[in-house]
């Protein structure tokens, strides 16, 4: 199922995303204690913060929170996702225990492998089925770091992979694969601005040729629900 939201303001984007995340942490605790979400780098770290700060009714020992992909850098270098997310919302919230960081110490390789088993720890199926992953798309299509004709499109093995050549700097990231996020039980972009609109009709009405299909048409829940949460820039040309 695809669910498409489009509001008329920033502030409408972030407060519906907070709604989304509130009801399926409280859906997923209910049902396992437990509530597992992956989040995204870029734009989504502004609005995730503001979402999940002073919030007394977050139950973070009860939150496992991966990310959907990681640049390998420095924590303290500003291009690190989970540095951002520290300055922004963990330090303030003192929620760290919750939060699964890569080992910024190894090899690419060997980075993504260590976290795939940091999440294998937590998932002991075929495949991880994630409560919630959050999800931003570049104006390339680009999507977590599945960037557009890159093998690890193809991927059909590993629940995370080393990308040494990202187009978008810095170039060592690793990332969830395909398989990972198509299993997950709900899905949601969070897509904001004018210049992703032509990329967001492109996914929208783009054809079946897989080749051709920008990363984020891929993103398809094989059972779950895949939410598109717009502006009214982004969805402009819909
Ligand atoms: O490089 C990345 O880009 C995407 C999209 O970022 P945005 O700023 O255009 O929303 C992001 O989802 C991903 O996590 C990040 O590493």
């Amino acid at each position: 199922m695809v669910i498409k939201n489009v509001f008329e303001s920033l502030d409408d984007v972030g407060s519906f995303l907070g709604s989304l995340i509130h009801r399926v942490a409280n859906d997923a605790i209910a049902r396992n204690n437990i509530f597992t979400l992956g989040v995204s780098g870029g734009s989504i770290v502004n609005f995730l913060s503001k979402q999940l700060q002073n919030n007394p009714n977050i139950e973070w020992s009860k939150w496992k929170v991966f990310f959907c992909d990681e640049r390998l850098t420095d924590f303290g270098n500003p291009e690190s996702t989970y540095g951002q997310y520290k300055a922004q919302l963990i330090e303030k919230e003192n929620c760290s225990d919750s939060w699964i960081t890569i080992d910024t110490s190894l090899s690419v390789e060997a980075c993504a492998a260590d976290y795939e088993n940091k999440m294998r720890k937590v998932f002991a199926s075929n495949w991880p089925e994630f409560d919630l992953l959050l999800l931003g798309m570049g104006p390339d299509g680009h999507t977590c770091s599945l960037f557009p004709g890159n093998q690890v499109l193809e991927e059909s093995a590993l629940w995370i992979a080393p990308i040494s050549n990202s187009p978008k700097p810095p170039p060592q990231r690793i990332t969830m694969t395909l398989p990972v996020l198509n299993n997950a039980r709900n899905v949601a972009f969070i897509c904001t601005g004018e210049n992703k609109a032509d990329m967001v009709k492109e996914v929208f009405t783009s054809g079946k040729v897989l080749k051709n299909l920008p990363p984020a048409a891929l993103v398809k829940p094989n059972l779950g629900t895949l939410h598109w949460i717009m502006d009214a820039g982004a969805a402009s040309k819909l």
